[in-house]
């Protein structure tokens, strides 16, 4: 696959891998992207996930026919990105690699002795460097926590192709096509895996702020070559806490079905008064991470949760720290709690936000002995006003 006229595209799918980070699920696979980039030298960008080495270096030698390649420049060091450096050493041995200080710090601890004189073969690059490859010229711009310390984005000036490490990616197979478009599994991705790095990605942003950016190419997920600011908006929404949608979203765990019920009507009562877009999730049923990204996508959050063993039901318990752990903020949250005997889930919900800032907490709250009532249903039409507010 071209990129364009002087860039290949070498890069493989997983469709065998589960979970990828051993955490999200992948069920249309996931892509390891790889470029060439020809000129009078030639460079790689990044390498592929360890099942893929053979694969990669194929596709690489396919592209670049009888010459090799100059530099392997290495963005990211995570393994689905660098676990092949060595067998590309191995077939290429006078190229140099390119990587930050950092990153040659992990390329040592990843590979030890069996790399060779790494120190003969290796560019260490800082932000703001460049290198030049004949015409193409690679600007190296420095994207700590975007999401690893080590990370590099390399800005191709005569072409305007952003190559942007891990941002701006997304779940999913290059071979499959996903009827969803981009966001949604980017924000997924970004979510899961960047959303606790706002104020990173939010520096990034700002140094790339001024550069034309016709073409943006990820480590995963498809390039990126039209309406380039669409998705630049989508990270500065996203990475800094913005509301992106209007809408409520309402989580909730039920073990007898009461909780659950009790969510509905307060779906029900939300739109009759006049709020478009409610969205309900069962938390012990559905992926947490879509209910993660649904959290940050939406203004509103209601936490609906049974209460156990005078705590909180654990898969809210859990969801609530997957939020905290991630910055949750400038959101208004409100609480609806059941209890057979003594219901304390609300207090409890609302503890686990204590350190998090930025939070207005609904002070109307719900609070069920294991089915809903009348007087239930007054609370709800009071948070739901206070909500909406
Ligand atoms: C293991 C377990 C522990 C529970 N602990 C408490 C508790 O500490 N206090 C309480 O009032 N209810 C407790 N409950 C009752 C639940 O909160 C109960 O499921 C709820 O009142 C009914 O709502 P549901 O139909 O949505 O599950 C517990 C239930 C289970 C299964």
């Amino acid at each position: 696959m071209k990129i364009s006229k002087s860039i290949h595209y070498v890069g493989v799918n997983d469709h065998q891998i589960d979970l990828f980070e051993g955490l999200f699920n992948v069920p249309n696979g996931m892509s390891y992207n790889s470029y060439v980039i020809f000129d009078e030298k030639i460079a790689v960008m990044d390498s592929v996930g360890e099942n893929f080495g053979e694969e990669w270096l194929d596709n690489i030698e396919s592209a670049v026919g009888n010459r090799t390649p100059d530099y392997l420049i290495v963005q990211h060091m995570e393994m689905d990105h660098s676990a092949n450096i060595q067998k590309f050493i191995s077939k290429y041995p006078n190229a140099k690699i390119v990587a930050s200080k950092m990153a040659f710090g992990m390329l040592n601890s990843l590979f030890g002795d069996s790399l060779g004189k790494i120190s003969e073969k290796q560019i260490v690059v800082s932000d703001g460097e460049s290198l030049e490859l004949g015409e193409h010229i690679l600007h190296f711009v420095s994207a700590p926590n975007v999401h690893w310390p080590e990370v590099i984005f390399t800005y191709e000036s005569s072409e305007k192709i952003l190559f942007s490490a891990d941002a701006f990616g997304k779940f999913g197979a290059l071979d499959y096509e996903d009827p969803e478009g981009w966001a949604c599994e980017a924000r997924r991705y970004y979510f899961g895996i960047v959303g606790k790095f706002g104020t990173s990605v939010q520096a990034v942003l700002k140094k790339l702020e001024g550069l034309q950016i016709e073409k943006i190419c990820s480590l995963h997920g498809p390039v990126l070559d039209s309406d380039i600011e669409s998705y630049l908006q989508k990270y500065q929404i996203w990475s800094s806490y913005a509301v992106e949608s209007e809408g409520v979203f309402i989580a909730y765990t039920s073990v007898y079905g009461n909780t659950k019920k009790a969510v509905e009507k307060l779906a029900e009562i939300l739109k009759e008064k006049g709020c478009a877009k409610v969205v309900v999730a069962d938390l012990a049923r559905e992926d947490i991470y879509e209910c993660v990204e649904d959290a940050f996508r939406y203004g509103k959050l209601v936490l609906a949760t049974t209460t156990y063993n005078a705590g909180v039901f654990p898969t809210m318990r859990e969801f609530i720290e997957h939020l905290v752990a991630r910055n949750y903020q400038k959101r208004k949250i409100a609480f609806v709690e059941n209890g057979t005997w003594a219901p304390t889930a609300n207090k409890a919900m609302e503890r686990l936000f204590e350190n998090s800032q930025e939070i207005t907490f609904v002070k109307s709250k719900v609070s069920i002995k294991v089915a809903m009532i009348a007087a239930n249903v007054e609370q709800m039409h009071a948070l739901a006003d206070e909500l909406l507010a």
